[in-house]
Parts: C-alpha cells; structure tokens; sequence
C-alpha cells in the first residue's frame, strides 16, 4: 500500500487567475511533494490586471474547513495568506490553537501578511492589520512580511541592509520565533535579499535579481515552498534556504499571461 505524504494546510484567498492565493500555494505544496490543504477564506475576482473586488467566506465555514482536515488528516505545517477580515483572523487564530497549530505546538505555522495585491489593490479590511500583529504573529513559527508589509507593520522604509536589519529587529518585537524580511522590493540593487532574523544572527539569503515583470504569486509561492519543507521536517533557516532557491527558479521560469503581470511558475521542478 502506499503511503501519504506529509501535508500542508493553507488557509487563504482564491486568486480566479490561478497565479496567487489558494492556487499558487497549491502549485508550491504539490511541486515540493507535500499533500495540500485548504481552508478558504475569501473569493477574490481577479486576473493579470487586477483585483476587481472580493467576498470573504463566512468566519464559521472558515474555521470549520480547519477543523475537519486537522482532525482527519493531520496537518504537518500550515501557513495563511489572504485573511480579508478582522473576525476572520480572530477566529483563525482561535481554532488553530484548539487543533494544535503553532509556534509553541510542534506544528510550524507560517504567517504571510498580506494586505494588497502587487497591483495595488487591498486584500485586507483596514482595522485587521492589528489583528495580523496581535493574534497570528505571537504563535507563528515565521513572519515573511514583503518590504510595504514591513512599512505598514512598524513604519520602517526599508532601503539597504541597516534599515532592513532594524526592520526585522522590530518586527521580532510582535512575538514571533522567526522573522523573514523579503527584499524582492528594494528594485535598485542587482541581488535580491531576504533576511531571517530570530534574535540571535542575522541570516542574509542572497539570490540573483532576475529582470521579469511577471512575479505575480511571488511572496505566496515562497511561503508555501517554505511551509512545505518545515512539513518534511526542515528547520527554519533550512526550510527558507531551500525556498529560496525553489523561488529564485520559479521567477526566472515566470510567464506572461493577460494583458497585465504575469505568474512566477514552479513547472520546473515537475519536469527535472
Ligand atoms: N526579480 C526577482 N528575482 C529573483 N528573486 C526575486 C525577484 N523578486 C522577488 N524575488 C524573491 O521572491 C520572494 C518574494 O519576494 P517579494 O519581496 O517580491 O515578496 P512579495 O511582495 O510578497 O511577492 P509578490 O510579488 O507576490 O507581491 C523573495 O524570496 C524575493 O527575494
Ligand atoms: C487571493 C490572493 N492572495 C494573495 C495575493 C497576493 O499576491 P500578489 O502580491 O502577487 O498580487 C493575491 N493577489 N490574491
């Protein structure tokens, strides 16, 4: 008979152009060879040009796809995306505890704190900002806020690798174990680097700046990849080494499609 491989749980928007949310973290478990799980949170109307609007899920089904899947199937690692509401977080936040999800559990859980779609559009009620600080970054393993994130996170502009470091620094401050400073922003330099910070040495990932504009799904992509290897074991500074070089690649391999941004893809690994 054969065995199940070990799963990873997203809990997440849907992307209806299939290049970031709920898809692209799907499209990261299955290339890195992890089950995938859902917990949907909202629809959003969207394509390469844009977020045309969105409807959140109601807060009971939201924690109720956590449940089942956690109670049946087991989650190795899990990870939230677009979270949309400020109830949803807080239920969120409630029900992982009761399933045991979390930086303090023995089940890693990753927190990327998406508030806008690349093209500018919110994907975050304004007031749940606060609730991403105060709920669901103390019991995660790891945040990986992108530089506007980080801007609206703690009023830090991040420019080079002082601001970047204080960036983290206060970041920390928020309560989770680990803390990824995404550089993919900081446009003028010919590297892109992240930097992983728990308190003790700073970690700088450095990866080459590939000249696409097609990085849509970029920052979900990543996080999924990170979550799938923390599902296979991995710690932390293992897990976002190997994302990375799993993300350097996805950019490069990244398509046009529509009109507007294209997605990063991670058809690559499928075909090595
Ligand atoms: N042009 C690029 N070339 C190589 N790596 C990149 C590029 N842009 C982003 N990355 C990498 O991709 C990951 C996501 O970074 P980024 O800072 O863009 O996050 P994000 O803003 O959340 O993503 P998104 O593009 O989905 O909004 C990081 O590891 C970053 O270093
Ligand atoms: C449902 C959903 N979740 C997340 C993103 C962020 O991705 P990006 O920053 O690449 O637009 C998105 N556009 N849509």
């Amino acid at each position: 008979m054969n065995t199940a491989p070990r799963t990873a749980l997203t809990i997440a928007g849907s992307d209806s152009g299939g290049g970031a949310g709920v898809q692209a973290d799907l499209r990261a478990f299955f290339a890195n060879g992890v089950h995938g799980l859902v917990a949907l949170t909202a629809v959003t109307v969207q394509n390469s040009l844009g977020v045309q609007g969105f409807t959140e899920i109601p807060v009971d089904v939201v924690t109720a796809q956590i449940k089942a899947v956690a109670s049946d199937m087991g989650v190795h690692a899990a990870k939230t995306g677009m979270l949309a509401t400020a109830e949803i977080i807080q239920a969120v936040a409630k029900t992982l505890d009761e399933v045991h999800i979390g930086r303090d559990t023995g089940t890693p859980f990753v927190v990327d704190p998406v508030a806008a779609s690349m093209t500018g559009h919110a994907l975050l009620r304004e007031e749940a900002l606060e609730a991403i600080r105060t709920e669901l970054f103390p019991r995660a393993t790891l945040i990986t806020p992108n530089l506007d994130e980080v801007r609206l996170l703690t009023g830090i502009t991040v420019t080079d690798p002082a601001t970047q470091r204080a960036a983290a620094e206060a970041l920390l401050e928020f309560g989770s174990r680990w803390v990824l400073v995404k550089g993919g922003h900081m446009r003028d330099t010919d590297t892109c680097v992240d930097l992983l910070y728990d308190g003790t040495e700073p970690i700088e990932l450095t990866g080459a700046r590939i000249n696409t504009e097609n990085t849509h799904g970029g920052g979900d992509t990543m996080a999924s990849a990170i979550t799938s290897s923390l599902a296979k074991g991995a710690d932390v500074p293992t897990a976002v080494a190997e994302a990375k070089r799993f993300i350097e690649r996805c950019v490069a391999e990244a398509y046009p499609l529509g009109a507007g941004v294209g997605p990063v893809s991670p058809f690559w690994r499928l075909a090595d």
